[in-house]
């Protein structure tokens, strides 16, 4: 994909996640890795539904900015995850309802909040790590998510959101809703009791 299929790319899935209700008002934001290294990212304060793919921003992955609108004041977790992950080739951050409601919930388990009783996250996002809360743009979420990066395609922000990555950000977009759409099932399940997959079911899904 070239840097002008890039930005399109960036509009379109920016805006299917606005007009969906995964994205409101103005938070949340995505950024893919281009070619040759560089950062295409959403500017600080954009609505993602209203995206202008002139005026993405663009990031050296040292963090210099070199184009468009001034970056998401996310950037560097957004780069911490790339400089520790080669695989990874786009990021999403919302705020969309259930996994934030999920993210200000007491007693999560840190090493996986999302207990597995359906298959589809199991196969296409694994454990989801917890980072402890920090003011936005505050550097410690780099921090913490360099340290994960290495071995999770999904995080959870405390009492705050889900950071989630892909190759594509087709491949992101996709695993957020999947989580997305997990996260409201826990809250539609609601007190009842669940069967969660066994550790053999777990198991098989991964090999
Ligand atoms: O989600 C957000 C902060 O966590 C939105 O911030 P930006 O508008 O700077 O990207
Ligand atoms: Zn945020």
């Amino acid at each position: 994909m070239n840097e002008q299929q890039a930005r399109e790319e960036m509009v379109r899935l920016g805006a299917s996640f606005f007009q969906r209700g995964y994205a409101t008002g103005s938070a949340g934001n995505l950024s893919m890795r281009l070619e040759d290294g560089t950062l295409l990212a959403t500017p600080t304060g954009s609505c993602l539904g209203e995206l202008v793919a002139e005026r993405l921003s663009k990031v050296t992955p040292e963090g210099e900015w070199i184009g468009g609108d001034k970056p998401s004041k996310e950037i560097s977790f957004h780069r911490a995850i790339y400089q520790n992950n080669p695989e990874c080739g786009a990021i999403v951050h919302l705020h969309c309802l259930y996994l934030t409601a999920l993210s200000c919930l007491e007693g999560l388990d840190s090493k996986n909040c999302i207990r597995p009783f359906t298959p589809y996250v199991v196969m296409r996002v694994g454990d989801v790590p917890v980072v402890p809360y920090y003011r936005p743009g505050d550097p410690r979420l780099g921090e913490d998510l360099a340290k994960l990066a290495p071995n999770y395609r999904a995080f959870l922000l405390a009492n705050h959101g889900p950071v989630v990555v892909g190759k594509t950000l087709r491949e992101a977009a996709d695993n957020t809703e999947e989580l997305e759409e997990t996260a409201r099932l826990i809250f539609t399940l609601g007190d009842r009791p669940i069967r969660y997959l066994t550790d053999d079911e777990v198991a098989e899904l991964r090999s």
